[in-house]
């Protein structure tokens, strides 16, 4: 553990030895992360003090649940079985999983394997009672191992049942990153070529302490000059980004953390469990406040479309006051709008 962490969690932990107060419905209590092997920074998030004792956010909120959530799986989404990919929602909690189901290939996917999770993206962002969405691989050894390259044609893509070459994984690529919603990659062993793309796309990284990370993609005759080029120089540096695509070496979890790849590494047993809590602190927060500050995040990256995902998230907010329906409302009553109620704050 970080000593910086460690010296941290001795402090608190005489002060935490006594469970706080918990708030009504008792789900919560404030205790040490016990085991927890992490980025150590992240481990301590919810315990720094500047006072010695834990802070009235702290002992309002405490720390979330580490139960196990009950998992519905969905069979059938936009009417169509899924069969390379497995959808699910947590009884009551608002997290929506999609697991890359082809563990006999690495979970490489292809054109089908990338419609399934378009289809389970779009449903978890139409769904109101969805506030947070995990992508991961089945299995202990892949989170995804890029595009099948037994389905990749000469003909310019990957084909499946429908004869017809695709690159359809860019268009999943911009759905994670324009989904107002927060999406966590939940990482165990290898994140590579187009499957480690996939993880940098979405907002968040945890790690398995087995997790591998790399592009392949010089070695097979494969690039990608979008995302997987500019995320990557944003998130490591350019130094860092040229090296990992020109040399297409395969880096662990704790390099990939030392370059700002991941958020945290976690033992593997631990996976599930930690991307439960960090879900679940998410969900406490203002789904408003998400929104926004993920078209923010992105907005200088992504150009105008950036600017129009923050832009629109601004009218939605817009509509939703007095101001803009006084706009409507005179225009639906036949008279002039009458703005003058509404302050020019400086
Ligand atoms: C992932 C490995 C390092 C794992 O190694 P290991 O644990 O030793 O397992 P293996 O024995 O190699 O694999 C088990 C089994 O799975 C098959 N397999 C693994 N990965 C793939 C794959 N990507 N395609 C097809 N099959 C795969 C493997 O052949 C084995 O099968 P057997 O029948 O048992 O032999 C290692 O497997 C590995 O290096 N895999 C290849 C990684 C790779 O090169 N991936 C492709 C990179 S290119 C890419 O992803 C482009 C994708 C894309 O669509 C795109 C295109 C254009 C622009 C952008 C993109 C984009 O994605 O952004």
């Amino acid at each position: 553990m970080d000593p910086r962490a460690s010296h941290r969690l001795s402090v608190l932990s005489g002060h935490l030895a006594a469970p706080a107060a918990s708030p009504p419905g008792g789900e919560v209590e404030l205790q040490p992360l016990a085991g927890r092997a992490g980025s150590g920074d992240s481990a301590s998030t919810s315990y720094a003090t500047a006072t010695g004792s834990p802070s009235s956010y702290a002992r309002v909120h405490g720390e979330v649940s580490r139960a196990p959530a009950r998992w519905r799986r969905i069979a059938t989404v936009a009417k169509e079985e899924l069969r390379e990919v497995k959808y699910e929602k947590s009884e009551g909690e608002g997290i929506a999983r999609i697991t890359i189901d082809r563990p006999e290939k690495r979970n490489a996917f292809t054109p089908r394997t990338v419609m399934e999770m378009t289809w389970c993206f779009a449903d978890a962002r139409e769904d109101p009672a969805v506030g947070v969405v995990v992508l991961r691989g089945e299995g202990p050894l892949a989170f995804c191992s890029g595009g099948d390259q037994s389905v990749r044609s000469a003909a310019g893509g990957y084909v499946g049942a429908d004869g017809i070459p695709r690159l359809n994984v860019l268009d999943l690529q911009m759905q994670i990153r324009r989904l107002p919603k927060p999406v966590i990659a939940s990482v165990a062993g290898y994140a590579v070529g187009g499957g480690h793309i996939l993880h940098m796309v979405c907002d968040l990284t945890i790690a398995a302490d087995n997790a591998v990370f790399g592009q392949t993609g010089p070695k097979v005759g494969s690039f990608d000059a979008g995302y997987g080029s500019t995320q990557m120089a944003r998130l490591i540096g350019q130094k860092r980004a040229h090296e990992m695509w020109f040399l297409a070496r395969l880096y662990d979890a704790q390099t990939a953390l030392s370059w700002g790849l991941v958020n945290t590494v976690v033992p593997l047993d631990q996976l599930e469990d930690e991307t439960l809590v960090w879900c679940r602190e998410i969900l406490r927060n203002s789904p408003t406040a998400l929104r926004v500050l993920k078209s923010a995040l992105n907005a200088a990256e992504d150009g105008q479309a950036g600017i129009q995902q923050l832009g629109g998230d601004a009218t939605l907010l817009f509509y939703q006051s007095e101001e803009g329906n006084e706009g409507r409302q005179a225009y639906m009553d036949k008279r002039a709008p009458d703005f003058s109620r509404f302050k020019r704050l400086p």
